[in-house]
């Protein structure tokens, strides 16, 4: 039988009904009203199309399904939701306020948000794939320009022999004196992550590093019940397993959590405004606040501030190479 479905909205459009009750008019057609439970408070910790996985208080998973007058709620809202009774289902009734949005750009020079209440990016480095402060500096600065804070994780620290370690730490230091927080861990033998973990108390913090650093073997540690694909080579077929899931987020205790999300993970990648270089590097843009010109860009204009430090050593010149990298786009291919 024909569907009158394209007359009736039609029809809807023409003579809107003023006195229409609208939750009932926008809840998904199969489901009773009648049937959803008071409202409860959650955390969406997946997303799919029109519906939403959210942990309840428990963090048990309901499936909840949206509706059409929903803000569109993304990984690590917290929201409130209805139990359909007898069933593993309900909806998503509203989100709250979010402290925190990190949106990614689209093709299109839109953006898109892609998780909620991120407190903090943990940025996931290994001795291999090499690490290069180009790379670092990209990060830091994008962390930057979403206003979150970083903490640097350098992982697979198994691997390297106490020979090599110094080196390591001696390139790291720079960052350490800037104030970003360094951590050494293994994710393959859980060296350093407990103590990692204690320190992440009350964040939710969102993963991200390149591919390879061991972000997907971090999770697998750190929930080991939970099937985590890594980029390990299966013995059998010889070939690389596929790694990309969808977002996700993780409860490491009642107040901490962990966002994945493959579209974020490499978010240092990303496009970036020369105003975000020149706010990322935070101790080029602190003195560059002295410099004659309010828009210098520190290349090689008269009276700057940044130039002057460099001379004498009070900013690094590896640090100020990058920034020019940068900001003179030299890198754009990464766009
Ligand atoms: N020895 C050692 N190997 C590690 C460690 N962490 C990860 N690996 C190995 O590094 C490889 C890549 O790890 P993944 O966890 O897949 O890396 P990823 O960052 O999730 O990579 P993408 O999914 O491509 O983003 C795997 O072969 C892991 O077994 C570690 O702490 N020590
Ligand atoms: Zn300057």
């Amino acid at each position: 039988m024909a569907k009158p479905e394209k007359k009736s909205s039609k029809r809807w459009r023409k003579k809107p009904n003023k006195q229409v009750n609208y939750t009932k008019q926008t809840v998904d057609r199969n489901i009773d009203e009648e049937s959803l439970l008071d409202p409860e408070q959650g955390i969406v910790i997946s997303r799919f199309g029109q519906q939403v996985d959210i942990a309840d208080e428990s963090f048990n998973t309901i499936r909840c399904f949206l509706r059409k007058s929903n803000e569109v709620p993304v990984v690590g809202d917290r929201v409130w939701f209805r139990r359909q009774k007898d069933l593993p289902t309900g909806i998503l009734v509203e989100l709250e306020p979010r402290r925190s949005l990190l949106k990614r750009p689209t093709p299109h020079h839109g953006v898109k948000p892609v998780a909620a209440n991120i407190d903090l990016i943990a940025l996931l480095l290994a001795p291999e794939p090499a690490f290069s402060e180009v790379l670092l500096d990209r990060y830091l600065v994008a962390a930057q320009a979403s206003q979150l804070p970083v903490w640097i994780i350098m992982n697979k620290w198994d691997t390297v022999a106490h020979s090599e370690q110094e080196a390591i730490k001696d390139r790291l230091k720079l960052y350490q004196d800037l104030g970003y927080p360094i951590y050494y861990i293994s994710s393959k033998t859980g060296e350093g992550v407990d103590q990692l973990v204690k320190s992440l108390k009350g964040k939710q913090l969102l993963l991200a590093g390149q591919s390879g650093v061991g972000k997907s073997t971090l999770i697998g540690y750190l929930f080991p019940d939970m099937k985590i694909a890594t980029g390990e080579v299966s013995e059998t077929s010889g070939l690389g397993t596929h790694t990309t899931t969808a977002s996700r987020l993780y409860r490491l205790d009642d107040d901490t959590y962990l966002v994945d999300s493959p579209g974020v993970r490499e978010f240092g990648l990303w496009h970036l405004e020369d105003e975000d270089i020149k706010q990322g590097f935070i101790e080029i843009s602190q003195i560059g606040e002295q410099c004659k010109f309010r828009d210098c860009k520190h290349l090689n204009e008269p009276g700057c501030a940044v130039l002057a430090a460099a001379k004498e050593g009070s900013i690094a010149a590896s640090r100020l190479k990058n920034y020019r990298h940068l900001i003179q786009h030299f890198d754009q291919p990464f766009a």
